[in-house]
């Protein structure tokens, strides 16, 4: 379990532009982050980043003591942008896939279709889903392994105003466990978040 993301002086390159350097922030256990800034201002990059898939050019991410792979791989669900999902796939096979991969079980792949009420299109292959249905299957992820720091990117945007609602609720459920969250976001998260505007 890890406790605490602190980023230091942290700078990335991508395509032989900075995005950003001197950069830092400090999350403890419940509290939020809120990324925002302009299209190519590198939200995605500072996700993939603390995820271990972007190379930092300068600064470090520490994950409160842990070794840094070790909390990648076992503490961090990362539900990007592109959501990963295989599109022949069914709802079932890939929630039932991410689940055991990330440490959960086909019952808690159960339990996390009830929660975003995706029973009634387990058989459905993914391609057939709506966008929001498929954001909806990406962010299940986070309900059918327990994983204390959560990267979100554009978690909202194609949700409904209810299920915008709900997300809210189960983002500030996490929190309240004990949990992390860094989200980029175009618009406010419906949840208490420490400010970060990669733009300023
Ligand atoms: N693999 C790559 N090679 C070269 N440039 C890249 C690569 N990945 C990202 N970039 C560039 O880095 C910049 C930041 O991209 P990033 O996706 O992090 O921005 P963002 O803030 O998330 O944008 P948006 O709000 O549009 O989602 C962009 O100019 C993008 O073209």
């Amino acid at each position: 379990m890890i406790s605490e993301l602190v980023i230091s002086d942290a700078s990335v390159r991508r395509g032989g532009r900075v995005l950003f350097e001197g950069l830092g922030l400090t999350l403890a256990a419940g509290q939020a982050c809120a990324l925002t800034g302009p299209n190519g201002s590198g939200k995605t990059s500072l996700l993939r980043a603390i995820a271990g898939l972007v190379r930092l050019e300068a600064g470090e991410i520490g994950f409160g003591g842990a070794e840094p792979a070790e909390a990648r791989a076992a503490a961090v669900h990362f539900v990007g942008h592109q959501d990963g999902l295989k599109p022949g796939r069914t709802v079932r096979e890939e929630l039932v896939f991410w689940s055991v991969w990330s440490g959960g079980t086909e019952a808690s792949a159960a339990a996390a279709a009830e929660t975003f009420d995706l029973v009634r299109l387990l058989d459905l292959e993914v391609r057939r889903l709506s966008a929001g249905q498929r954001r909806r299957l990406a962010l299940s992820r986070t309900a059918a392994a327990p994983r204390p720091l959560w990267l979100l990117d554009e978690p909202l945007s194609p949700l409904d105003a209810g299920w915008r609602a709900r997300a809210g609720e189960l983002m500030a459920g996490h929190l309240a466990d004990g949990g992390m969250i860094v989200a980029a976001v175009h618009d406010p998260l419906p949840i208490p978040a420490v400010a970060l505007d990669l733009g300023a």
